[in-house]
């Protein structure tokens, strides 16, 4: 949409000193660019403020980057059109944060702000305005603008700009939409997922004389008649002192009173009721309560972690699961909150469960904000705003937490570090929250401890060459024991299940008597769906997606056909496309199948699934954890979901359905992979009485890294691994740079990217690897090459590549027919 040019903004005088800033804008441009601050408005720019400015017949809120006075030498800068904050919405921190951000993933500043900002922040042409339905018009001062946009938006809901432009009959919308988003008129709303929908709840309050103290002695001294409204009173007292807000209906259930009575004190003006907007987190007070006492062990750990910190800025925390880490972060997150600073902890997204924010909460109560890609616009923004007013002590947060204005930064906690999801595929910037929080530490002066049952290889190198401290916690907290592990080797299963069987029987066995000693299991299939493949019973044909070179899963469930990559359905094939048969067959299994199969033969059990299709909602994955937990669920079989550092204490038996599966990746991480996954499902088991029992079901079973996981031994897996990097010159031992070329036609995928690597060869021909083709040639219709390039561990030459291919990716683009290519540069791709 274009916002047409509009001249009722001041004109430029010819000041002896212009002013110029430098602006970043949401948008991909390969520098920041260059606007002129005209005299009424260089009072009030400076840096991390936003400002209105116009580029290609586009507006955009853009952050100041730089005042300066150095005219640009090859145009004439544009002025500013407005100047939307008074104060920064980030710090010089964040700034250089981006900056550093960009340059190391080769992205423009303005991915990264695109990727930082919360929506309300980052008003451009697509944005559009949505009335807040709680919002009332009287209860603030608007100007006359103000009130004409909110009575419009009041009418209409929700309204674009081009009709805010009408509405106001002026171009000049921005700081009335800014100061109206600032009195919680309206919202604005980016994109689909993200509809806000306000959701309100009646809170109950004190009425005013009784806010006081001694007021409200006074009414309960002189207390005669309705005892049951004077014990609902002390009942609400008692939940406002422990929980802060209550809720209407909370009270009521909790109280055991009657709607009337709660009315009567209404009536009396003792107690008054209020509809609020909610957040989706309970505001709980500030308490910090820590009922558990560190382990000798833990308290060894504690103070080995703090001497490290003395020297150096990354400690590597390698404790073996149940080990007690949790416990062990939260003494250091209470005594960082004591010296005043801020604390960012983050999680894999799917660690991030109620269960770890519970924990986290039950010790530093109200202290503890939750921050994750689920959040809606406005509860990210109130989160963000918090954060920089140094409100929010703690964050728990996934990834994009990183990218918080924080105030005051002591501390940086990255549990399961070696977890894939820290690293963001898509879109640019292309970073690893892990890399990125230690350069963050570095930037503000925070601690930074990273977590792990399972280290990654490049962390724990980054320990043996003494860049980072190390600290090890190698029993269970409260000495109990590792589970055991067995192999099962499903070769031997009997007659025609051979190799095939889902469950063996070894396996089924052990779940009855799990069942029968009223324990819990945990089945891990890292495949969803029901088959993973329907084939042609005659020919062998598999169907595929007809936009991505993959297979597709059936799903009984909805008896369709569903492409895993790009996610179209498909009904269900009944006729052959190569040989005209109707005869298909399932091959494997995927967690719906299982849990059908554990439902036919468990009948008295309670089975339950979680994986992606299991948890659509917003809410399902913790509620089948928490169900999970009150032990209403028996055995719960899932992807990767049922993995990440979960406690349950009752669970006694995990099975690994299809460990071949794990181990035949084709990358190079699989086994360390192979091994972190293995290792963390095996974790969830005896826990507490450290009788666990974990049963791998594998055809490969002379598989080196099943010896590993049988005794647990990372640094066996360590060795091993490092062995062979250093032998195919793979990370630690190389820096890793991958380019993808996408095309929906092949010849032009595939030129662009022998192109590419002749122009790069020049100087970098004996790090190239390729081009070759993806594992998966083809993804939503368009096909895919790729370079590889394998840089020694040398700065200077890894500036000089990143530099070249940035230039290299411009003139590629600007040829034909290469203009339409999509090139995707990915600097420590994982
Ligand atoms: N000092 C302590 N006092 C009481 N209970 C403890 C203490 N330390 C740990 N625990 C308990 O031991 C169990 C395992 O601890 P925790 O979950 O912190 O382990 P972890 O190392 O984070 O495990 P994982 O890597 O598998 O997630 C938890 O139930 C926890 O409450
Ligand atoms: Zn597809």
């Amino acid at each position: 949409m274009n916002l047409v040019a509009s001249t009722s903004y001041p004109t430029i005088t010819s000041s002896t000193n212009p002013v110029y800033c430098d602006v970043i804008i949401p948008i991909l441009l390969p520098n920041t660019y260059t606007w002129e601050v005209p005299p009424a408005f260089q009072a009030a720019v400076q840096k991390g403020i936003r400002v209105e400015v116009a580029l290609r017949n586009k507006k955009y809120a853009g952050i100041v980057k730089k005042v300066h006075q150095q005219k640009p030498e090859l145009f004439q800068p544009k002025p500013i059109l407005s100047v939307l904050d008074e104060l920064p919405v980030i710090y010089e921190t964040q700034l250089q944060f981006w900056e550093w951000l960009s340059q190391y993933y080769l992205c423009s500043e303005g991915e990264v702000m695109q990727a930082a900002l919360p929506a309300h922040l980052k008003l451009s042409g697509e944005s559009i305005l949505i009335w807040n339905e709680g919002f009332i018009v009287d209860s603030v001062q608007l100007s006359d603008d103000e009130f004409l946009l909110a009575e419009a938006l009041e009418i209409r809901k929700e309204l674009r700009l081009t009709e805010v432009q009408q509405v106001l009959s002026s171009n000049h919308i921005y700081p009335v939409i800014k100061k109206l988003i600032d009195k919680k008129a309206c919202f604005i709303w980016e994109s689909l997922q993200d509809k806000y929908k306000p959701k309100t709840e009646t809170f109950i309050q004190l009425q005013t004389p009784y806010t006081n103290e001694s007021e409200l002695e006074k009414l309960l001294n002189q207390w005669s008649k309705a005892p049951k409204q004077l014990e609902l009173l002390l009942a609400y007292l008692h939940f406002a002192k422990t929980n802060g807000e209550v809720i209407q209906s909370e009270l009521l259930k909790k109280s055991g009173a009657s709607a009337a009575q709660l009315k009567a004190l209404i009536d009396k003006g003792v107690l008054v009721a209020k509809k609020k907007i909610v957040n989706r987190i309970k505001e709980l007070p500030k308490n910090i309560q820590i009922n558990f006492k560190l382990s000798d062990a833990q308290n060894a750990a504690l103070h080995q972690i703090k001497t490290i910190w003395q020297q150096k800025q990354v400690c590597l925390l390698h404790g073996v699961t149940a080990s007690g880490k949790t416990q062990l972060y939260i003494q250091l997150i209470k005594e960082a909150i004591e010296t005043g600073k801020q604390v960012l902890y983050l999680l894999p997204e799917i660690a991030l469960t109620a269960q770890i924010i519970r924990r986290l909460q039950d010790s530093l109560g109200g202290y503890v904000a939750v921050y994750h890609s689920k959040f809606n616009a406005n509860e990210r923004v109130e989160i963000w705003n918090k954060v920089k007013d140094g409100e929010s002590a703690v964050i728990i947060g996934a990834r994009s937490s990183v990218l918080l204005p924080f105030k005051n930064l002591g501390l940086i906690i990255v549990d399961e570090e070696q977890d894939s999801s820290f690293k963001q595929q898509d879109p640019a910037p292309r970073y690893h929250a892990r890399d990125a929080a230690i350069y963050l530490g570095t930037l503000t002066n925070a601690k930074v401890l990273l977590g792990s049952a399972t280290p990654s290889v490049e962390t724990y190198y980054n320990c043996q060459t003494e860049k980072y401290g190390l600290v090890e916690l190698l029993q269970r907290f409260g000495d109990a024991a590792m589970p055991s592990i067995e192999i099962v080797d499903i070769k031997k299963s009997p007659g025609k299940q051979k190799g095939k069987v889902a469950i063996s029987e070894k396996l089924m066995q052990q779940l009855q008597q799990t069942i029968q000693q009223k324990k819990q299991a945990i089945l891990f299939q890292n495949r969803r769906g029901y088959s993973p493949y329907l084939m042609c019973q005659t020919c062998g044909w598999i169907p595929q997606c007809k936009h991505c070179a993959v297979t597709l899963t059936y799903h009984k469930a909805k008896n369709t056909l569903i492409c895993h990559y790009c996610g179209t359905y498909y009904p269900v094939i009944q006729t052959c496309m190569a040989c005209g048969s109707h005869q298909f067959i399932q091959k494997n299994f995927g967690t719906e199948k299982i849990e059908e199969l554990l439902i036919e033969a468990l009948p008295n059990a309670q089975i339950a699934r979680m994986d992606l299709d299991a948890v659509r909602g917003k809410h399902d994955h913790d509620k089948l954890i928490q169900q999970f937990e009150q032990h209403k669920i028996d055995v719960l079989v899932g992807t990767q979901m049922v993995v990440k550092g979960l406690d349950f204490e009752n669970v006694q038996l995990v099975g690994i359905i299809d460990a071949d599966s794990i181990l035949s990746f084709t990358d190079f991480r699989v086994n360390e992979r192979a091994f972190q996954l293995m290792e963390q499902v095996s974790g969830r088991s005896g826990r507490k009485d450290g009788k666990g029992l974990v049963l791998i079901q594998v055809n490969n079973t002379q598989h080196p890294v099943l010896n590993f996981i049988k005794n647990h031994d990372f640094k066996a897996l360590y060795d091993f691994e490092l062995e062979s990097r250093k032998i195919y010159h793979y990370p630690p031992f190389s820096r890793l740079i991958k380019i993808i070329f996408k095309h929906k036609n092949r010849n032009i995928a595939e030129d662009a990217a022998i192109k590419f690597q002749q122009l790069l060869s020049a100087k970098f021909k004996p790090y190239i690897n390729g081009p070759s083709i993806p594992v998966i040639e083809r993804i939503r219709n368009l096909y895919i090459w790729e370079l590889l390039i394998k840089l020694p561990k040398n700065n200077t030459l890894v500036q000089q590549c990143k530099q070249a291919i940035i230039i290299n990716m411009n003139n590629l683009k600007a040829q034909q027919p290469f203009k339409s290519i999509q090139i995707v540069i990915d600097v420590d791709p994982y």
